[in-house]
């Protein structure tokens, strides 16, 4: 099949490369032209595992392509929207800016029998109130929420763990002719969909609902751990093992339940604003109020993990050197979007101490958002520092030889903030181990 993919960043450049690796001839077009170039080079414009084979063999096979011309959209039958949805400059609604500017530049350029699929996490409604423009280019409109994590967003977009198809409904047909787009859809995926893959052919709302529900879940999860470290904090126990225990019973599952420095990214903290906000709009905000506190949770541990540095360094951090390990949100990514490592690097900044902040593959994005830090090495990080604190738990630092490291810092202090290192080797070298919720 044709397919183009509007917008290619973190979700839509994996699936554009991954379309064509399924056999498709593909088509991703972006407005940032550095990214487009990076593409058709057969370069990955950001970090993700496997993304860079991907791209490469699509674009040498002849099966993908890039351009900034939507004009070059026009001759595939299926148009994936993948542009961004961040959170609002003022408020914190989703900005819909770029969904609605793709589809009106795409417009134009559709066939009647098309089939536009929109991607983007949006907010209830968006699906609804886009189709009748769609509707008349003689175009049909779906929406396919996309669920893949940053670190695996391949691997997750060849083989899915399950598809939703949000189609307009058409009341009397049976389930499987709501619409022309779910065979279109089914064809799309047919290579990357197995026997048991679960598929949920819904109407737009739902579509749209269940992926701000399954981002809501998990920063739920998330902070509710968080929140028993806050109660473990003052009680002497240990969160890492109530998480282990309660985690044993598979109706809570041991998943999403790493207490520490908590969730940021792209997705989960602009997703549950924007759920707030949408909910407040309908009239239902009590509904989802709760998310404000799962937010306000969230904060609250970059507080906590600043203020153990400061306590363990005596009270005040100012020109004391600290080395941050970590500044991606999440390890296997350099994607520094709402980071906390970075978060935790930039407080510390303000507080006067001299930070060295260091990652495996965020050092660049970090300096474009926050050019007032220094950044350095592993090493250059960590020599003569005074507190070291791990916010991204890359396996290099959780391999880390607390014994070498032990003769080269100033001071043997270190505040895990991912609860990520093991304890017993870290303590038996010497070093006073500051944990998140711990004993
Ligand atoms: N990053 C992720 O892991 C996932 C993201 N999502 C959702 O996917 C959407 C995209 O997210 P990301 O890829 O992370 O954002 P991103 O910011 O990395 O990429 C968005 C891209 O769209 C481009 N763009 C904006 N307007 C355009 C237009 N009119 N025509 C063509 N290109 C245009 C931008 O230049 C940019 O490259 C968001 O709604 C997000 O919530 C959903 C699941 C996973
Ligand atoms: O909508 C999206 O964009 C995506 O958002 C998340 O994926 P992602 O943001 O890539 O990362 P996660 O693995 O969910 O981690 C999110 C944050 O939670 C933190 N986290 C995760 C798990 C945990 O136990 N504790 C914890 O603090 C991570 O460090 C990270 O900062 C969802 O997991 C994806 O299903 C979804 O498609």
């Amino acid at each position: 099949m044709k397919i183009s993919v509007i917008g290619c960043g973190y979700l839509g450049a994996v699936h554009a490369a991954s379309m064509a690796a399924l056999g498709h001839d593909v088509v991703g077009i972006d407005v940032d032209a550095a990214k487009v170039e990076a593409l058709t080079e057969g370069r990955a414009p950001f970090f993700e595992p496997d993304l860079p084979e991907l791209i490469r063999q699509g674009t040498a096979g002849g099966r993908l392509s890039f351009s900034t011309d939507i004009a070059d959209a026009a001759g595939a039958g299926v148009h994936f929207i993948a542009v961004g949805t961040p959170q609002l400059k003022i408020g914190t609604g989703a900005d819909l800016t770029y969904v609605n500017g793709a589809i009106a530049a795409l417009l134009p350029h559709l066939r009647p029998g098309d089939l536009v699929v929109g991607k983007s996490t949006v907010p209830v409604g968006t699906a609804e109130r886009l189709s009748p423009a769609v509707e008349l280019a003689g175009a049909e409109l779906a929406w396919n929420p996309e669920f893949l994590r940053e670190g695996h967003a391949v691997k997750d977009t060849i083989a899915p763990d399950r598809l939703v198809y949000g189609v307009k409904l058409v009341p009397s047909g049976p389930l499987s002719h709501r619409s022309g787009a779910v065979g279109i859809l089914n064809e799309v995926y047919a290579q990357a969909i197995a026997n048991d893959t679960p598929l949920v052919v819904t109407d737009f709302a739902t579509a749209e609902l269940v992926k701000v529900a399954a981002n809501a879940f998990l920063a739920t999860k998330i902070s509710f751990i968080n929140a028993m470290a806050e109660i473990a904090e003052v009680t002497g126990a240990d969160v890492t093992q109530l998480a282990d225990a309660i985690g044993y019973d598979d109706r809570i599952g041991r998943k999403f339940l790493n207490a520490g420095v908590g969730f940021g990214g792209g997705c989960l903290p602009k997703d549950i604003r924007a759920f707030t906000a949408r909910a407040e709009e309908l009239g239902r905000g009590e509904s989802v109020a709760f998310l404000k506190e799962i937010d306000a949770i969230n904060m609250r541990r970059r507080d906590r993990v600043v203020d153990l540095v400061v306590d363990s360094l005596g009270g005040s951090a100012y020109q004391k050197k600290v080395a941050v390990l970590g500044l991606a949100f999440k390890p296997n990514s350099d994607d520094t979007r709402d980071s906390p490592a970075l978060d935790v690097a930039v407080r510390l900044h303000g507080l006067g101490a001299r930070v060295i902040a260091t990652d495996p593959e965020a050092i660049a994005n970090s300096r474009l958002r926050h050019p007032q830090l220094i950044f350095g090495t592993t090493d250059e990080a960590i020599a003569e520092a005074d507190a070291v604190v791990v916010v991204t738990e890359w396996n290099e630092y959780k391999e880390l030889d607390p014994v070498a490291l032990a003769s080269v810092v100033r001071t043997t202090i270190v505040v895990d903030g991912r609860n990520c290192l093991d304890v017993t080797k870290w303590r038996e070298a010497g070093w006073t181990y500051i944990g998140l919720g711990r004993r």
